[in-house]
C-alpha cells in the first residue's frame, strides 16, 4: 500500500492535479470534500482527457472527477482487496480510515509485487521442506531428465546434485525404467535399494509449465525403521525368554512399585493365591496379599529372607527383596517357594550333617591355628635385643628352618609367631606342637594324624595331623629337645622328603611346611650324649638364635612392666598406675629365672593385691623379696660403718693367723697384696 499524503478537491485546478501526479508519480489521486472524506478520484486518463478537451491549466477538475471509486476500510483482508482491485476499472483502490478519509492507495503493481514476494517466500518454504525433509526427493522434466534432487537423496546415494541434474531418471535410480514410466496411470509404490539403504519409493506424475508430464519421486529410508523393528523383535523375544525363566525359576514372583501397587505377578503365584490377574495388577499389595508384608521392605529398604508361611494348607517360604535405583528404593520383589519343599528339607538335612563333619575339621584347624603376634608386639629397649629382632625379621622373609633358643619364658613362642607373621606364609596356618606336653604314644598321631579304622572303637573316625593342618604355612615345634628318638627319626624323614604316612594309612601325603623349633635344652650336649639325633639337629639348626634372659637386659624390665600393667588393667578391671620406687628397685634387682613370663605373673599377682594406685613393696611375693638384698631400715651411713667394721675385723683375724705376714694374709683373704695394703692404709692398720 502507498500512503496518501496529499489529496485534491473538486475546486483544485488542472495545474495542481498535474503537479501532484508528477511529484508523487501516482496514477490515481484521491479527491476529498471539505471534511477530508473521499468523494472521487482524479486519474491519469482524466488528465489526458482534459488536455485533449483543450482545458487550460487553471481549469477546476470538478467536472472530470470519477466517482466510481473502489475503496476499502483499513482492516479489509488482503485477498478481498486483491480481487476487487484486479476487477476495478481504474486498476487501483483507496484505503479509508474510520472517518472515510483516504490513507492509502493500492495499485495493481502493489498487488503484483506482493504476489511476487509471496511466491518467493512460498518457494523458500518449499525448498526448506524438501531439503530438511527425511524424505529423499527427485523431480524430472517431461523428458524424464532430473531437474531437482534434495540433499537427503544426495546423502542416500552418496552423490552431489550436480552429478545427477539433467541425467535420465533411470540412470540415477536403477530399478525405475522409462518404459514403465510411460505406462503408469497411478502413483507407484515400491521397495528399492538406494545405495546401502532400503527405501520405500513413491512415484507420482505432475504437470509441467508447458502442460506436459514430469515425475516426482519420493524416497522413505526405512533402514533405521527396519533396525528398530528388529530390535523390537529381539526385545520381544527376550521378554518371552525372561518371562519363561521367571516362571520356571521361581515358584512365584510378585513385584510392587514404590507406592505398594502390584506391577508384576507370575502365573504360578496367581495360581497359588487364586487371584485374577487383570484385577490384581496395579492393586495395592496390602489389600490383596497383606501376609507377604512387602511394603515393609519398601519402607525399610532391608531384605527379609526365608520367612515360613502357609496358604490353603500349602507351606511356602517368602524372600522379600528391595529394588534399588540410584540408591533409592523404588519397589520390592517377593519370591515365593512352595514346590518340592520336602526335597529342600531333605537336602538341608544332608547339608547339615555334611557341614557338621566339615565343622569338626574346621574346629580342629581353628584350635591349632592360634592367634598371631608380630614383631611390633615384641617390646625391648635393649640394644642387643633390638639387633636380634632386626636380623630375625630379615630371616623371617625366607623359608629356611629356624631354631630359637633361650631360657624358659624369654619369648621363644612370641618370636615364632612374629616370624610367621612376617613371612610370605602369613595368610596360611601357624600350627604349634608342644613336644613336651603331649604323651609320647600320642605324639606320632598328633604329628601325622590317623586314618579311619587305624584304632578300634567307634570314636576313632580319623584325625588330621599337625603337618596336614600346617600345609602351606608354619609348624612350630616347641620344646623340640623333649622329643623321643623314634619320633625324631620320623620327623627327620618328613623334613627330608616333605612326605609322610598317616598312622594306619597307606597313602603318601605331601606337605609344604616351614619348621620353626624352639628349646631351652642344650641340644649340642644332648647330641653328644646320644639323646638327640645329630642329623635332625643340623636340619633344625639352619638359622638359629638365642634370646637373652631378662636378667641380662635389665632395661627391658620396666618397659615390660609398663606394657603388662596396661594389659592386665584391661583384662582384670584394675586401675594400677605404676610401681612404687622401692618396689621398682626390687624388680630391677631380682634375677627373674622365669624371665618375661615370671615378670608378668608377679605383676598380675601384685596388681590383685594393690587393686589401685601404685604397686608397693608389700604387694610383691615373698620369694622375690627374699632373693633380693633388701635395703635395711638402718640409715645407709650406719650400714656402711657396719660393713667397714666387719672388713677390719676380718683383716685383723687374717694377720693374726699369719703372724703379721701380709703376703700370706692377702692370700688367705683371696685378695692381692696391693689391695691389702690399700685397705690397711684406709683403716689406719698399716702400723708395724
Ligand atoms: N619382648 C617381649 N615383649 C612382650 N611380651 C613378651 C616379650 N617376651 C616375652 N613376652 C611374653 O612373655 C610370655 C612368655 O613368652 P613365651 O611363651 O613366648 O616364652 P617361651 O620362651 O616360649 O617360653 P617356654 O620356653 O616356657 O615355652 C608371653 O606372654 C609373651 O607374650
Amino acid at each position: 500500500m502507498t500512503p496518501v499524503t496529499e489529496c485534491l478537491s473538486r475546486e483544485s485546478t488542472l495545474y495542481q492535479a498535474i503537479d501532484i501526479m508528477k511529484r508523487k508519480k501516482w496514477n490515481v489521486t484521491p479527491v476529498v470534500n471539505q471534511a477530508g472524506c473521499l468523494v472521487g478520484v482524479f486519474t491519469r486518463s482524466i488528465l489526458y482527457q482534459m488536455v485533449l478537451d483543450g482545458r487550460e491549466l487553471p481549469t477546476p477538475i470538478g467536472a472530470y472527477v470519477r466517482t466510481d471509486v473502489v475503496a476499502f476500510p483499513v482492516d479489509t483482508p488482503y485477498a478481498i482487496i486483491e480481487k476487487v482491485v484486479e476487477n476495478s476499472n481504474v486498476g487501483s483502490g483507496i484505503v479509508l480510515d474510520d472517518e472515510k478519509r483516504p490513507i492509502g492507495l493500492i495499485t495493481s503493481i502493489d498487488i503484483a509485487l506482493t504476489l511476487l514476494r509471496t511466491s518467493y517466500s512460498l518457494r523458500e518454504q518449499l525448498e526448506t521442506i524438501l531439503t530438511t525433509s527425511q524424505l529423499g526427493a527427485v523431480m524430472t522434466d517431461e523428458r524424464n531428465r532430473v531437474i531437482f534432487v534434495n540433499s537427503r537423496f544426495c546423502d542416500m546415494l552418496g552423490c552431489t546434485d550436480e552429478e545427477m541434474i539433467k541425467k535420465n531418471i533411470q540412470d540415477v535410480i536403477p530399478g525405475i525404467h522409462t518404459t514403465e514410466l510411460k505406462e503408469i496411470e497411478h502413483d507407484i509404490h515400491r521397495r528399492l535399494q538406494i545405495g546401502s539403504h532400503n527405501a520405500i519409493v513413491r512415484l507420482s506424475k505432475y504437470k509441467t509449465v508447458k502442460g506436459r508430464e514430469g515425475f516426482i519421486v519420493l524416497f522413505q529410508n526405512i533402514s533405521e525403521a527396519e533396525q528398530m523393528a528388529e530390535e523390537l523383535e529381539s526385545v520381544k523375544r527376550w521378554k518371552t525368554l525372561l518371562q519363561t525363566i521367571i516362571d520356571k525359576a521361581y515358584d512365584g514372583i510378585v513385584m510392587i512399585n514404590k507406592k505398594g501397587s502390584i506391577s508384576f505377578l507370575s502365573p504360578s503365584l496367581i495360581e497359588l493365591f487364586e487371584l485374577d490377574k487383570f484385577q490384581a495388577i496395579h492393586k495395592p499389595i496390602d489389600e490383596l496379599l497383606p501376609q507377604l508384608a512387602l511394603t515393609q521392605v519398601v519402607k525399610s529398604g532391608l531384605a527379609n529372607i526365608s520367612d515360613f508361611m502357609e496358604v490353603n494348607g500349602i507351606q511356602y517360604i517368602v524372600h522379600r527383596i528391595p529394588i534399588f535405583q540410584d540408591q533409592q528404593v523404588v519397589g520390592a520383589i517377593g519370591k515365593i517357594m512352595f514346590r518340592q519343599l520336602q526335597e529342600v528339607r531333605e537336602s538341608f538335612k544332608r547339608l547339615d550333617s555334611h557341614e557338621s563333619k566339615n565343622g569338626a575339621i574346621k574346629q580342629q584347624r581353628r584350635r591349632s591355628e592360634s592367634s598371631r603376634f608380630t614383631f611390633d608386639e615384641i617390646i625391648t629397649g635393649d640394644y642387643q635385643m633390638e639387633k636380634l629382632v632386626r636380623s630375625i625379621s630379615k630371616a623371617a622373609k625366607g623359608r629356611s628352618t629356624i631354631l630359637i633358643r633361650g631360657e624358659s619364658g624369654t619369648g621363644k613362642e612370641l618370636f615364632a609367631h612374629a616370624i610367621h607373621s612376617a613371612s610370605p606364609r602369613d595368610e596360611k596356618p601357624f600350627v604349634t606342637v608342644n613336644c613336651a606336653a603331649i604323651p609320647e604314644h600320642l605324639l606320632e598321631s598328633e604329628f601325622f594324624g590317623y586314618d579311619e579304622g587305624a584304632f578300634t572303637g567307634a570314636r576313632h573316625k580319623g584325625k588330621i595331623g599337625k603337618f596336614d593342618l600346617a600345609h602351606g604355612g608354619t609348624l612350630f615345634l616347641d620344646e623340640v629337645g623333649d622329643m623321643s628318638l623314634p619320633l625324631q627319626a620320623k620327623l627327620l624323614r618328613v623334613l627330608q622328603e616333605g612326605e609322610f604316612y598317616r598312622v594306619g594309612g597307606t597313602d603318601r601325603i605331601h606337605v609344604d611346611v616351614r619348621i620353626i623349633s624352639a628349646t631351652n635344652r642344650p641340644l649340642e650336649d644332648m647330641v653328644e650324649s646320644g639323646l638327640f639325633r645329630e642329623d635332625l639337629f643340623y636340619r633344625l639348626n639352619v638359622i638359629s638364635f638365642e634370646i637373652p634372659p631378662l636378667r641380662l637386659r635389665k632395661s627391658d624390665i620396666l618397659l615390660l612392666c609398663d606394657l603388662f600393667i596396661k594389659d592386665l588393667n584391661k583384662i582384670n578391671g584394675t586401675s594400677i598406675i605404676g610401681i612404687d620406687s622401692e618396689a621398682e628397685k626390687v624388680m630391677l634387682m631380682y634375677e627373674w629365672p622365669g624371665n618375661v613370663r615370671e615378670l608378668r605373673n608377679v605383676l598380675e599377682r601384685a596388681m590383685v593385691f594393690a587393686e589401685s594406685g601404685k604397686i608397693q613393696l608389700d604387694d610383691l611375693p615373698d620369694y622375690v623379696l627374699k632373693k633380693t638384698s633388701l635395703p635395711s631400715s638402718e640409715p645407709p651411713v650406719l650400714q656402711q660403718n657396719l660393713l667397714n667394721k666387719a672388713e677390719q675385723d676380718t683383716i685383723q683375724l687374717a694377720l693374726q693367723k699369719t703372724n703379721g705376714n701380709k703376703s700370706k694374709a692377702a692370700r688367705l683373704l683371696g685378695i692381692s697384696r696391693s689391695v691389702l695394703y690399700e685397705k690397711l692404709k684406709k683403716y689406719g692398720m698399716n702400723r708395724p
